[in-house]
C-alpha cells in the first residue's frame, strides 16, 4: 500500500506541475455550469477549452493532454460528439474524467454511459447516487448497493458508495472520487477520506462538474490517476472551508471559492486532511 506521505508528494508535484506549465484540460459538459468550470480551472492554473461538436471533441482529444467529459445537459449531437471523442482518447492513450450526471434518466444517456464501460474512464467523479448507480449500470460484482439518483443531487452517503467506487477502480485501472462531507478517492488499493469543503457547496450549483474539469486539469500532470483525483479534492476541500470562513451566503461563497483555488499553494493542497485506508 502507498504510504502517505509518498501520495502527498505526488499530490504536491501534480499541483505544481500545474502551475509551472498551465496545462489545457478541454470539456465536453455541461451548459448550466460550463462557465464555472471553466473559472475553475483557470485558478487551479490549467486552462480551458469547450466544445459541442463530433471533430471537435476529436480535435481538442489530440490537443489537450487531458480531457473531461460530463453529461449533465445532453443535446442530440453528442450522441455522435461523446463516443468518437472518448474512441479518440483511447486510442490516443491520453488521460480523460468522466462525470456521470444524472446516471439512470433518458435513454440516450443510459445507452453513453454504459459505452464508456469499454472505453475506461481514467478517473470517474460523481456524487454518491452517481456512482452506485454507474457500477450497478456496468454489471460490476462486489459493488453493493441500490441507488437512488433523483435528477444531479444525490440522496445517498459517500460511505454507501464505497463499495461501487472501489470496483469501478478495479475495472477501469483508473480511480474514482465520490463527492460529498467526507469525500472519497479510491485506486481500488486504497481509499483516501478528504475533509474540508463547506455546506454553501451544496447550495450553489457545479462545484461538483467543476471539480471533475480540475480532476482533469490535474491528471495532465500527475504520475497516476489517484493523484490527479486527491489533489482536486484536497484543493477544492481545503478552498471551500477558507471560502466559507469569509461570507455569509452561496452568491460571495462562489466568488471566494474561485479565489482560494487560486490562492491555494501546491503544499497547501498536499496538506489538506485526509486518511488513507486499506481498499
Ligand atoms: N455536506 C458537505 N459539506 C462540505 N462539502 C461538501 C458537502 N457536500 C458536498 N461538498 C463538496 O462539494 C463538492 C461537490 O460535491 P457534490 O456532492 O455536491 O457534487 P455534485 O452533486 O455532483 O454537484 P453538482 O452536480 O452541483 O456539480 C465537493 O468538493 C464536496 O467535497
Ligand atoms: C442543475 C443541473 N442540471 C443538469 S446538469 C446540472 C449541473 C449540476 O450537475
Ligand atoms: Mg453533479
Amino acid at each position: 500500500m502507498i504510504e502517505k506521505a509518498e501520495l502527498q508528494d505526488l499530490v504536491r508535484d501534480a499541483a505544481a506541475c500545474v502551475r509551472a506549465t498551465n496545462p489545457m484540460a478541454p470539456s465536453i459538459t455541461n451548459t448550466v455550469t460550463i462557465n464555472f468550470v471553466a473559472n475553475a480551472q483557470i485558478a487551479v492554473g490549467g486552462s480551458a477549452a469547450m466544445v459541442y461538436l463530433p471533430d471537435e471533441g476529436e480535435a481538442m482529444a489530440a490537443a489537450g493532454p487531458a480531457m473531461y467529459i460530463n453529461v449533465g445537459t445532453l443535446l442530440p449531437i453528442y450522441e455522435e460528439t461523446l463516443p468518437r471523442t472518448a474512441a479518440r482518447l483511447a486510442e490516443l492513450g491520453k488521460p480523460w474524467v468522466l462525470d456521470p450526471v444524472a446516471v439512470g434518466i433518458g435513454e440516450m444517456r443510459t445507452k453513453l454511459l454504459a459505452g464508456f464501460k469499454e472505453q475506461k474512464p481514467t478517473i470517474i467523479r460523481g456524487n454518491a447516487s452517481e456512482v452506485i448507480a454507474l457500477a450497478d449500470l456496468w454489471g460490476l460484482e462486489g459493488a453493493g448497493g441500490e441507488s437512488t439518483v433523483r435528477g444531479v443531487d444525490s440522496t445517498q452517503g459517500v460511505d454507501e458508495a464505497r463499495a461501487a467506487a472501489v470496483a469501478i477502480a478495479r475495472y477501469t485501472g483508473g480511480a474514482v472520487a465520490v463527492s460529498g462531507e467526507v469525500d472519497l478517492v479510491t485506486d481500488g488499493e486504497v481509499v483516501a477520506l478528504s475533509h474540508g469543503g463547506s455546506q454553501f457547496m451544496t447550495q450553489i450549483t457545479g462545484s461538483g462538474c467543476s471539480l471533475g474539469g480540475v480532476c482533469a486539469v490535474y491528471a495532465a500532470c500527475a504520475k497516476t490517476p489517484l493523484a490527479a483525483a486527491l489533489a482536486a479534492v484536497n484543493v477544492y476541500n481545503l478552498a471551500g472551508a477558507r471560502a466559507e470562513a469569509k461570507v455569509k451566503a452561496p452568491g460571495s461563497f462562489q466568488a471566494a471559492f474561485l479565489d482560494e483555488l487560486y490562492l491555494a499553494t501546491p503544499e497547501d493542497i498536499a496538506a489538506n486532511p485526509f486518511d488513507l485506508e486499506e481498499a
